[in-house]
């Protein structure tokens, strides 16, 4: 074990919430997803960052089982889900966000975060209006308003509030700060911090922004070419040559 890994002994302790173990994803002959390991524990942050078509959003689907892999293995808490489809691995607690917010159009602000309150599994039953808790700030003034009448970074924060509602045991996040505005992003990193920390939900996010990142991740995978060339904290990846190279390697 390097000096990398044993720090992360530090925080990560007992077993992971989520196993990816050597998960090859193919689109006909190319494999978007290589032999891909990785790995998140209870109560942790990880990112998993790269460039453009590195495989991220390939791991996700290929996870919540939107897209079948070709070979490897994807565990829960110890179960093996490659078998079970994607409400299976809602019921387990597995919630996901999309780049482009999936929200219910025709559904107010409120009914579309009460709907995270009605995940099957969910510990506290579905009732009543949505808790202070569950409605950020910068959404209650518009929990009367249609899904169709909010902007983007309001969809994308309406989305994120919704699946923090489901009390999920692991979040897969995919972009979850593009199109919200800077002054917002703040909010959402510390909203997930304190969720994190309070439910000890388990965070599996992508992300472009780097600083979001930095400020927010415990641990760190760095993809390119559907394959983990680097992992570690912040501080460790964002100074290996391999990823530098991986990112500028391409302008
Ligand atoms: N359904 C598909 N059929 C064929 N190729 C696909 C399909 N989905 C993704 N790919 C390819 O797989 C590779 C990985 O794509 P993916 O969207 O997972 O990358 P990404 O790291 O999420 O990129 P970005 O940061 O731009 O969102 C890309 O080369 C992409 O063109």
């Amino acid at each position: 074990m390097n000096q990398v890994q044993e720090n992360r002994r530090t925080h990560a302790q007992g077993d992971p919430t989520v196993r990816v173990e050597a998960l090859t994803v193919q689109f006909g002959d190319f494999a978007a997803l290589q032999d891909l390991t990785l790995s998140a524990y209870p109560g942790e942050v990880v990112g998993v960052i790269g460039p453009n078509g590195a495989g991220k959003s390939t791991l996700v689907n290929a996870m919540t089982g939107m897209t079948p892999p070709a070979a490897g293995r994807i565990e829960m808490d110890g179960n093996q889900l490659l078998r079970q489809g994607p409400a299976s691995r809602a019921r387990r607690g597995m919630i996901r966000t999309f780049q482009t917010a999936q929200v219910f159009d025709s559904l107010s602000v409120e009914r579309n975060l009460m709907l995270g309150r009605r995940r099957p599994g969910r510990r506290q039953a579905a009732n009543g209006r949505s808790s202070e808790r569950e409605v950020p700030v910068s959404l209650r003034h518009l929990l009367g308003r249609r899904g169709e009448q909010i902007g983007g970074g309001q969809r994308k924060m309406t989305e994120l509030h919704r699946a923090l509602a489901a009390e999920p045991r692991l979040l897969l996040l995919d972009e979850p700060v593009a199109g919200v505005p800077v002054a917002d992003r703040k909010v959402v990193r510390q909203l997930l911090r304190q969720h994190v920390d309070q439910v000890g939900t388990t965070v599996l996010l992508i992300e472009h922004d780097m600083e979001f990142i930095s400020g927010i991740c415990d641990w760190l995978y760095v993809m390119a070419a559907g394959a983990v060339i680097s992992q570690g904290p912040w501080d460790f990846v964002s100074n290996d040559p391999v990823v530098l190279e991986a990112y500028l390697g391409g302008f």
